[in-house]
């Protein structure tokens, strides 16, 4: 039995928080609003993320995050992108040890173009990481609350802390797997939600499967082509953290990309969208970080363009839709087509 600190209340922190207790850890659970702490140390509940669900009272809530890391070698960190750094501000003020990170967020930095890890490598200092291990894959809170069947993946430059992590969390509802390739699984669980947002931008649109099934395939070989660019292993993006994924968050009513997408197909504005979610939608920012990279790494990426352009720029759903549609033919493997020309018959 280990003292996990999980950081961040929300959905998914909590729904981590339960199968680790699930499997007999003491879990601190931290959050910033001292009211909702109350509510799980008191109720046993956390209703504005997770409604109907008792927590195992094996879990504790922590308004002071230096009290939740007191005697933990493992910290979950399970907040936004956008919090990340300010978070982890506060663990290197307050931690008096050496710790290792899981980070669970699905983002990646605009402007700085950094993904999570190595903004956790950034902004920890040296003596204090053990190690950075990312848990990923498709896994919506709401399903791993219920101990509904999930798997995910557990990925580190470090085997061992991967398979110390993989042990902390698997049981017999929550599957764990191993990567070695932290690029590759970082980046699809990121550029999973832009695809995301688009999906439900086509069924708010009226668009149907065929559509669907257009933007999850066609959505998989940009992110496979950015990935593998900038150092992921084209393997991963046909595993759990990649298509695994996109098929899920594309295809769940569960995905908060997916809902957001919905909205805007239907015709609403996306700051009304996002006021009304009421929890983290990742892809927006993560929209604007793939545009930055395609275009540094010259990857072209016309999903994730054209959704630019809706977020971004104010142009309609439906001429992002028609501008996709009408641009200039291509091959759908121009690598094949490479090699097929190079061979001589
Ligand atoms: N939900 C899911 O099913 C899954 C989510 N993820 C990823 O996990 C990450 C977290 O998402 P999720 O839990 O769903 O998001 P939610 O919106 O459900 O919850 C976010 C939590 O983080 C808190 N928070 C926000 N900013 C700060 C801050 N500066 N300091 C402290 N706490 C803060 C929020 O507090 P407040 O209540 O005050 O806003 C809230 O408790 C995202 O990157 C998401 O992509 C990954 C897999 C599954
Ligand atoms: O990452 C997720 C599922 O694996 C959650 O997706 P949403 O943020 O779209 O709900």
């Amino acid at each position: 039995m280990e003292k996990i600190a999980v950081l961040g209340a929300g959905s998914w922190g909590t729904a981590l928080a339960i199968v680790l207790a699930d499997n007999g850890h003491q879990v601190r659970l931290w959050g910033h609003r001292p009211e909702q702490i109350t509510e799980i140390n008191h109720s046993h509940t956390n209703e504005k993320y997770l409604p109907g669900i008792e927590l195992p009272t094996n879990i504790i809530g922590y308004s002071s995050i230096e009290e939740s890391l007191e005697g933990t070698n493992t910290i979950v960190l399970a907040v936004p992108t956008k919090a990340i750094r300010e978070v982890l501000n506060q663990v290197s003020a307050k931690l008096k040890h050496s710790i290792t990170i899981v980070h669970v967020s699905k983002g990646i930095e605009p402007d700085s173009l950094l993904r999570i890890s190595e903004i956790i490598e950034l902004e920890m200092p040296g003596h204090m990481l053990e190690a950075v291990v990312v848990l990923s894959g498709p896994s919506h809170a709401e399903e791993v609350s219920r101990r509904h069947i999930t798997t995910v993946t557990a990925s580190s430059l470090n085997m061992e802390k991967a398979e110390y992590i993989q042990d902390l969390f698997i049981n017999q509802h929550f599957r764990v797997y191993t990567n070695p390739d932290v690029i590759g699984v970082e980046i699809g669980g990121a550029l999973k939600n832009i695809i995301a947002l688009a999906a439900g931008i086509s069924d708010g649109l009226g668009y149907g499967d065929n559509a669907k099934a257009a933007l999850i395939t066609r959505g998989l070989a940009e992110i496979a082509r950015l990935g593998s660019k900038i150092g992921g292993n084209p393997l991963t993006f046909s595993g759990l953290t990649g298509i695994g994924d996109l098929i899920v968050t594309c295809t769940s009513i569960h995905s908060r990309n997916w809902r957001a997408g919905n909205l805007l197909g239907k015709g609403h504005k996306l700051e009304e969208v996002l006021e009304n979610m009421g929890m983290v939608v990742e892809g927006v920012r993560t929209t604007k970080a793939a545009q930055q990279l395609s275009e540094k790494y010259g990857v072209k990426m016309p999903i994730t363009e054209a959704l630019y352009q809706v977020l971004f720029n104010g142009q309609s759903p439906k001429d992002a839709v028609d501008s996709l549609m009408t641009r200039g033919k291509t091959h759908e493997m121009e690598d094949l087509v490479n090699i097929m020309d190079n061979r001589s018959f």
